[in-house]
């Protein structure tokens, strides 16, 4: 079946929420105020607590064992004073937290199954990331070319866009670069770029923070239009405005970790009313709330409260006997072919914006390659200076292990955020991302060592022969890209901060394992040679040297004013470095697997920290534990 096909036949089924019909046939702000036919989510959780280990011994309890209920059809506010666990509330809800929760949590009356719980809800944060370097209209584009069926048209998916652009007022900045955004723009665009697949359980953590009074109106009331056409809308809130406030549907309190509050907005003051306190006339009764369970009326209202809490407000199971997971188990799903493209031609983009970095780049290896050169200046060729060129070779690996891995460090550890957050909310696997990345960063990093070697390979007077100069060539181009996969592996465990000292501190071992026992006629003890090869440089320093002497290199020429050139004959240099029976191509193929390593512990390290399995959540509690141990004594 074609595109177009498509798009006819979901125009008459305006009720299969979420396929194509809401956005083909231009309807979207219709969609957003209308039922759908899939089941309604209502979401349920009883005696939540949460956990954080604080120190030696210690530990912190965040949530007292709440319970509560969000349904759909409702826009819900979790509201509370600074510091009382609605952002861990959010974050338990969504999936986003789990280490540390016990308590039970169900959909429809069914325990939450997390993986199909996120496929079926999103969670837009208070920090509002999104992709650099692309506009507003780009970044929903891409939004939608990930989260919706690829049989649906272009021109469908373009209207789709337009709509939303329309829905949430950034028409006028559909050309804006993301980063020049203003805060509420840039909030409405996160709202955006999860609302393109219409999911029906919407979590958002603040999402008036940082905007005026009527970006903040307009943005609930958009909240609430979602939340009306059946989707379970969750938000936490901060102090919102009496209009603000009325405009929800259902408000859940909590003060210190525990609820003093849940049920409808309009029951809020006869609530108060009746355990003794009247909100003032002409008072915010939101504001009202916030200060009476933060004690400032006087704690013993704070706990008659939380005892009457479960009293009056019971929790009403709403059980959806037809609910099924597997009904949004292929929302929006794409192969994993289609995400590996969208997301590479997203990358190529943000890459192509970037251009001035990468001439930058481009220049620093010149200047770079000129200054080096100028420093071995024709030595490759000289009789008397072998063992310099044996330093050349060396400050090469040195030039390709710094200055690929030092900006993957620096860079890195945003788009990992950045990356945890749209896999969380099931945009595209982890797979395909790292292909595209490994793909789109491979080019640039070839053509930026050409640019280096071409230039100091002739000026320092290296053999002009094909096979020398290939093999020296791929040699330097492999160890490039082992240090990019070094600094990608480091990046995507620590923040800059920790990396910035972690990167650079294990590269020494390496350089100095490299060149052991080099210049002595001793075979070294096993240990010291397997510590040796450990190193990576040590193979590329190996395949360098050989590359630039073996092959049966003729006696080099050395200057009429010497009168003994020790190392004019190429073997005898390899004799003294040890290297006499090294073979290339081993040591090209141990780089070539030393560079897979790298590669797979890389994508190994990510999967654990978009979703980290038993053992490292385990390491991660005993790195805490250190930490804390350490830090807070
Ligand atoms: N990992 C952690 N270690 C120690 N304390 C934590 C941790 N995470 C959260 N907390 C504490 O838990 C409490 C609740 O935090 P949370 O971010 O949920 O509050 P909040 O109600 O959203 O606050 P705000 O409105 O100011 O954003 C705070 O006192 C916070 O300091």
């Amino acid at each position: 079946m074609d595109s177009v096909e498509i798009e006819s036949a979901d125009c008459m089924h305006l009720g299969d929420w979420p396929r194509t019909a809401d956005v083909t046939c231009g309807v979207l702000k219709k969609s957003l105020s209308q039922s759908n036919g899939r089941t309604p989510i209502d979401v349920e959780f009883s005696d939540l607590t949460y956990t954080v280990p604080t120190g030696k011994k210690s530990s912190k309890l965040i949530l007292r064992g709440v319970s509560g209920q969000f349904r759909s059809g409702e826009l819900s506010a979790i509201m509370g004073p600074s510091g009382a666990g609605k952002s861990t509330l959010l974050d338990i809800l969504a999936g986003y937290k789990c280490n540390g929760v016990t308590g039970l949590i169900t959909v429809n009356g069914q325990n939450r199954d997390l993986r199909k719980f996120c496929k079926m809800s999103c969670y837009i944060m208070q920090e509002d990331l999104t992709q650099p370097r692309l506009t507003v209209e780009e970044a929903i584009g891409f939004a939608a070319d990930l989260k919706l069926d690829t049989r649906i048209s272009k021109a469908a998916k373009r209207s789709l866009v337009n709509e939303i652009l329309q829905t949430l007022r950034l028409n006028n900045a559909r050309h804006t670069i993301t980063e020049r955004l203003s805060g509420g723009e840039r909030k409405r665009l996160s709202i955006a770029l999860e609302l393109v697949n219409n999911p029906p359980v919407i979590f958002l953590d603040e999402p008036t923070t940082g905007l005026d009074e009527m970006s903040s109106v307009q943005c609930v009331d958009l909240l609430r239009r979602v939340a009306l056409g059946g989707r379970t809308v969750i938000c936490s809130i901060h102090t919102p405005s009496a209009s603000i406030f009325s405009k929800f549907h259902h408000v859940y309190v909590v003060t210190a970790g525990q609820c003093v509050y849940r049920g409808n907005v309009d029951d809020v003051v006869p609530y108060l009313h009746n355990i003794g306190i009247d909100c003032p006339v002409h008072y915010n009764p939101a504001d009202f709330v916030i200060e009476v369970s933060a004690g400032e009326y006087g704690k013993d209202l704070v706990e008659r409260m939380m005892t009457l809490v479960a009293e009056r407000s019971p929790i009403v199971p709403t059980p959806h006997a037809d609910f099924q997971y597997a009904e949004f188990e292929n929302i929006g799903k794409i192969s994993w072919w289609e995400q590996f493209t969208i997301l590479l031609k997203r990358m190529m983009l943000q890459f192509y914006r970037n251009r001035n970095y990468m001439y930058l780049k481009m220049s620093l290896h010149a200047f770079l390659g000129f200054i080096i050169g100028g420093l071995f200046l024709g030595i490759g060729n000289d009789g008397s200076k072998t063992l310099f060129n044996f330093g050349f070779c060396f400050t090469c690996l040195i030039v390709f292990l710094y200055v690929p891995m030092l900006p993957i460090l620096l860079h890195f550890p945003s788009e990992v955020h950045l990356v945890k957050r749209e896999h969380f909310n099931r945009w595209y696997d982890l797979g395909p991302y790292f292909c595209a990345l490994t793909v789109s960063n491979i080019p640039a990093q070839i053509v930026l060592s050409i640019i280096y070697l071409s230039m100091v390979y002739p000026i320092t007077g290296q053999p002009l022969e094909l096979f020398r100069c290939s093999m020296f060539f791929s040699t330097c181009i492999i160890c490039a890209l082992i240090a990019e996969s070094m600094g990608l592996a480091v990046a995507s465990m620590l923040s800059i901060v920790n990396g910035m000292f972690v990167g650079p501190a294990i590269t020494v071992p390496l350089m100095l394992f490299a060149v052991q026992g080099m210049g002595t006629t001793d075979p070294l003890p096993i240990y010291r040679t397997l510590v040796m090869y450990i190193s990576y440089i040590r193979y590329g320093l190996e395949a360098l040297i050989v590359a630039t002497y073996g092959y049966n290199r003729e006696k080099l020429p050395c200057p009429p004013n010497m009168i003994y050139c020790q190392y004019r004959v190429p073997r005898e240099l390899l004799r003294t470095m040890g290297m006499e029976n090294t073979v290339f191509w081993l040591d090209f193929l141990a780089l070539i697997i030393i560079l897979f390593i790298f590669r797979a512990l890389t994508y190994y390290l990510l999967r654990q920290r978009l979703q980290p399995n038993k053992t490292f959540q385990a390491l991660y509690l005993v790195g805490r534990l250190v930490k804390n141990h350490f830090v807070n004594g």
